[in-house]
């Protein structure tokens, strides 16, 4: 009942008074999320039977992963909530989140997963792979955006990706308010460890994932909390499959002479020579450092997404290109591109609560500013609030206020300086890439900066070509007219970077090492 009255006060008398009426209304909305600590009493009780089956070798199935999902739906009933519920893939529980410009977006409690993003078109931004097995939740839906935790890739001893992807989520009730709320329509959800869990990772956190759906921007906001008197060591990782028409035609931007460590190299330190990145076979690399913004360009499509990545320093970008997956159809790869924000160091939380890498009202007022510059591109927001340090970085003890720490704020001094660099932000660039940010997908005649393009192809046509008219090194080539990869350069400070962080596991991590999450 509240957020369509809340709805019709913003349209009728703006923004404002919409704010204000919300203020008005949050102690009422207090009341109403009351019911939902009664369903996680029952929930727990739930947990504790479901444990007792698995100590007697049984596993959770559907049904009772069914019960939970109506138990929840009957709880729900009672109150109004920025979303609604639907039935996801295999007919999991999933969250619907809708903008009134006609994008959406499913959320998955099962794995915390973004499994779809509409566009204004209904056209699907992520990538679903044909192929999935939908054996166990995990196998169900690959594709869509995950959060990779507490380990990405295969760098560590827990298992690849983490184990997050592969649990149930619950709605968080009482969400941090670390994010700007603009979005009417966002969830946030939770997840904690089980007892069996810990048995297997002996450490206490929360990690939450914040999504909210915007006119052509989806935010996601992973945060880590630790819940234990001990340090907790990770690493992270936002997984977006996007959905791409061809991969031949798409190249990314804004990696260009940043350092790589190639996974299919054993992670041998290279230095990006081109001026964009291309797809002519399997790509697995991690670009370190990278700038905030890093845009995915689909010649064919006339699409970019740009992904704005606060706080997670590096940038990952996987096609697996013509080999065989389990979870892959045969030609899945064609119309895939992972580009993931990632911390590949391992992150340390010293101390028991949050604290904030970035300063809220910084990152705040990066927002907006950035929303600006790309008002109707497809921008993937990760902004990643953690409990702070990563090893290399000077070590913070105490810092549970980000003000109060001189290094700290020497250190977010750094970073903003830089962002304003990497965001171009002196350079009166308005849009740097070949299409229009206004993704007019259905446009054949997009065109920008003076540049003149060709018009869209379909697959049927595939002798066009699709080259960049412009000459200088780096311009677009498609497949047709394309030069064999540019000879790689090993990075100088391969060796340096090598002792410094990613080799190094830190004690703590070691110490837990003997852990091990299967999947
Ligand atoms: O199987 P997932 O979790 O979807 O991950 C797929 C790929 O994701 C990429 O990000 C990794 O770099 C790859 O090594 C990995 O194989």
């Amino acid at each position: 009942m509240l957020l369509p009255l809340a709805n019709f006060y913003k349209i009728v008398f703006g923004q404002w008074l919409h704010n204000f009426y919300q203020l008005l209304n949050f102690n009422w909305l207090k009341l109403l999320f009351r019911p939902l600590v009664h369903y996680q009493f029952t929930i727990k009780k739930i947990d504790r039977k479901l444990e007792n089956r698995s100590k007697e070798g049984c596993k959770r199935n559907l049904v009772v992963d069914r019960i939970r999902w109506m138990l929840f739906l009957s709880f729900l009933k009672q109150m109004e909530m920025p979303f609604r519920f639907i039935n996801g893939p295999s007919s999991l529980p999933c969250v619907f989140l809708s903008e009134p410009g006609g994008s959406s977006a499913q959320v998955l409690l099962s794995g915390g997963q973004v499994v779809s993003w509409k566009n204004e078109q209904g056209e699907e931004l992520l990538f679903k792979s044909s192929k999935a097995t939908g054996k166990s939740p995990r196998t169900s839906f690959k594709g869509g955006i995950s959060v990779c935790f507490p380990q990405f890739g295969n760098s560590g001893s827990l298992g690849h990706q983490g184990s997050s992807s592969s649990k149930l989520w619950s709605l968080n009730n009482c969400p941090l308010h670390l994010v700007p709320t603009g979005s009417p329509s966002s969830v946030e959800l939770i997840l904690k460890p089980t007892e069996n869990d810990i048995r297997i990772w002996p450490r206490s956190f929360e990690l939450r994932i914040h999504v909210s759906l915007g006119s052509g921007k989806l935010t996601i906001v992973p945060q880590v909390k630790n819940t234990d008197s001990k340090s907790l060591s990770f690493t992270i990782a936002v997984h977006n499959y996007l959905s791409v028409s061809d991969i031949s035609e798409v190249r990314v931007e804004g990696l260009e002479t940043h350092d790589y460590l190639d996974n299919l190299l054993h992670r041998e330190r290279f230095t990006e020579q081109a001026d964009a990145l291309t797809f002519d076979g399997e790509v697995d690399r991690i670009y370190l450092e990278t700038q905030t913004n890093i845009a995915i360009i689909d010649h064919e499509k006339k699409r970019t997404f740009v992904l704005r990545k606060d706080g997670l320093p590096d940038a990952v970008v996987w096609n697996p290109w013509t080999k065989r997956l389990s979870d892959f159809g045969d030609n899945d790869y064609t119309q895939m591109v992972c580009v993931n924000s990632a911390a590949s160091w391992i992150l340390k939380c010293f101390f028991n609560g949050f604290s904030l890498l970035h300063r809220l009202s910084d990152y705040q007022s990066n927002l907006s500013r950035f929303v600006q510059k790309c008002k109707t591109a497809y921008c993937i927001h990760d902004v990643h609030c953690y409990d702070l340090v990563a090893t290399g970085l000077p070590l913070i003890t105490s810092a549970s206020h980000p003000h109060s720490c001189p290094k700290l704020k020497e250190f977010f001094e750094d970073k903003m300086e830089n962002d304003e660099e990497s965001r171009g932000v002196s350079k009166k660039v308005e849009n740097p890439y070949p299409y229009p940010l206004s993704v007019s997908v259905t446009s054949p005649t997009g065109s920008s900066g003076g540049l003149t393009r060709q018009g869209s192809i379909t697959k049927n046509n595939n002798s066009a070509c699709l080259c960049s008219p412009t000459t200088h090194a780096g311009s677009f080539r498609c497949r047709l007219h394309r030069i064999p990869s540019l000879q790689r350069t090993k990075s100088m400070d391969q060796d340096a970077h090598q002792q410094h962080h990613h080799s190094k596991p830190d004690p703590a991590s070691t110490t837990q090492g003997s852990a091990t999450i299967s999947h």
